[in-house]
């Protein structure tokens, strides 16, 4: 299993995205200038938005970790060197310099991350800054235009083929359920289409995966007699529904993309317990284990980010969990403020919160001045 030291410095998903920048190969270094750049971008306001840069944090300390190793950018660079030499074996995803442009359109410019063995990550960001499009293309629904994608064995576009090198399931934002077809079948439409197995077998499959996500008796309804917080457990039992003939042919990543977006409070709740269940540090509604490795969720939802990316746990910050957050430079104050106050309950984290908070303050002040 994953080294779970994570330091402010090292980005085990870290995204920066700017046509613009200059970073170089390796990815840690790339960080070093991502993540000083966040006050300095700030004084470029005008710039930073032309460039669509989203800047990232990654928050959870390593695992020998003493305040005093986040006293200044020396100690971080110096975090950031002795992860570089960890063991990557770990790592399920690599992107490395991902470019995206739909027709004029520049959307993604040069992203880079890394999701290891049982991370649990979030992405945030306004909207439109591509956070599902490179959900997309990590499940090789979109091809990128110029990149290096590594995924266990897979190199550079993806192919059915190369896929089957790490199973990767994708929950739409929409939850795309086909509406002509019943519960039953929209969650076993793999199995039925691609499997030997017995019909009886997979309607029995498909029974057993929708009371792992708390559904009962809803298998013969269409998914217009759906509430859209069952909409989405259904998209989530179909995404981790599995042929129990063969070995091993679970999804190991799963990417979501907006999984409570619509939903109120409590169907987020229910939903955001379900995504931590489904994961394998969790237990599904009938007390088995989750089967998978890593996700990502892509969110606009605090309460998503605090439930199903960040639970305030000190082991979480002790590193049984990785966490990322990603952040726009002009992202929504309120996202950003949530990140700072879970940042600052944590214990073991205060100088780094501090110099954070103070940051942000500055920036504030400044845009504040911009006229
Ligand atoms: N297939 C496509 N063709 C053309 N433009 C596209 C396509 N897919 C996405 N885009 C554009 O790319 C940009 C990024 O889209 P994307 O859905 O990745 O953003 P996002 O960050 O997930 O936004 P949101 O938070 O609103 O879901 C948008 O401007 C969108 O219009």
């Amino acid at each position: 299993m994953v080294s779970p030291a994570v330091s402010i410095s090292y980005t085990p998903l870290s995204i920066c995205n700017g046509n613009n920048n200059s970073w170089s190969s390796s990815t840690s270094s790339k960080f070093l200038r991502c993540f000083p750049s966040f006050p300095v971008s700030s004084v470029d306001d005008e710039n930073a938005i032309r460039n669509r840069r989203v800047a990232c944090a990654c928050v959870a300390p390593p695992q020998d970790f003493t305040p005093a190793k986040f006293n200044g950018a020396h100690k971080i660079e110096n975090l950031s060197v002795n992860k570089e030499l960890e063991d990557e074996s770990d790592v399920l995803i690599e992107c490395r310099d991902v470019y995206k442009s739909f027709g004029e359109k520049h959307i993604l410019g040069g992203v880079s991350l890394k999701i290891r063995h049982g991370e649990a990550v979030g992405i945030i960001g306004p909207s439109g800054t591509g956070k599902s499009t490179i959900l997309k293309i990590m499940a090789g629904l979109l091809a990128p235009d110029k990149v290096l994608i590594r995924g266990k064995t897979r190199h550079g576009l993806i192919s059915d083929e190369e896929i089957s090198g790490l199973r990767i399931g994708l929950v739409f934002q929409s939850a795309a359920l086909f509406d002509s077809l019943t519960v039953r079948e929209n969650v076993g439409f793999l199995l039925y289409e691609n499997s030997t197995m017995h019909e009886d077998q997979i309607a029995e499959l498909v029974t057993e995966t929708l009371a792992a996500v708390g559904l009962k008796g809803v298998e013969e309804r269409l998914p217009s007699e759906l509430s859209g917080g069952m909409k989405k457990r259904v998209a989530l039992a179909r995404s981790i529904i599995y042929d129990t003939t063969k070995d091993a042919i679970e999804p190991e990543v799963l990417l979501y993309d907006e999984p409570t977006a619509g939903l109120d409070p409590i169907a987020s709740t229910v939903v955001e317990d379900l995504i931590r269940s489904v994961h394998m540090k969790g237990e599904d509604a009938l007390g088995k284990p989750g089967k998978i490795a890593s996700y990502i969720v892509v969110t606009h939802q605090h309460s998503t980010i605090r439930r199903a990316v960040d639970s305030l746990h000190p082991g979480v910050w002790m590193g049984q969990l990785d966490i990322s957050w990603y952040k726009s430079l002009h992202a929504d104050p309120l996202m950003r403020e949530e990140l700072f106050k879970q940042v600052s309950y944590s214990p073991f984290v205060p100088q780094f919160c501090f110099a954070l908070f103070l940051l942000t303050e500055l920036e504030r002040l400044f845009l504040s001045s911009v006229p």
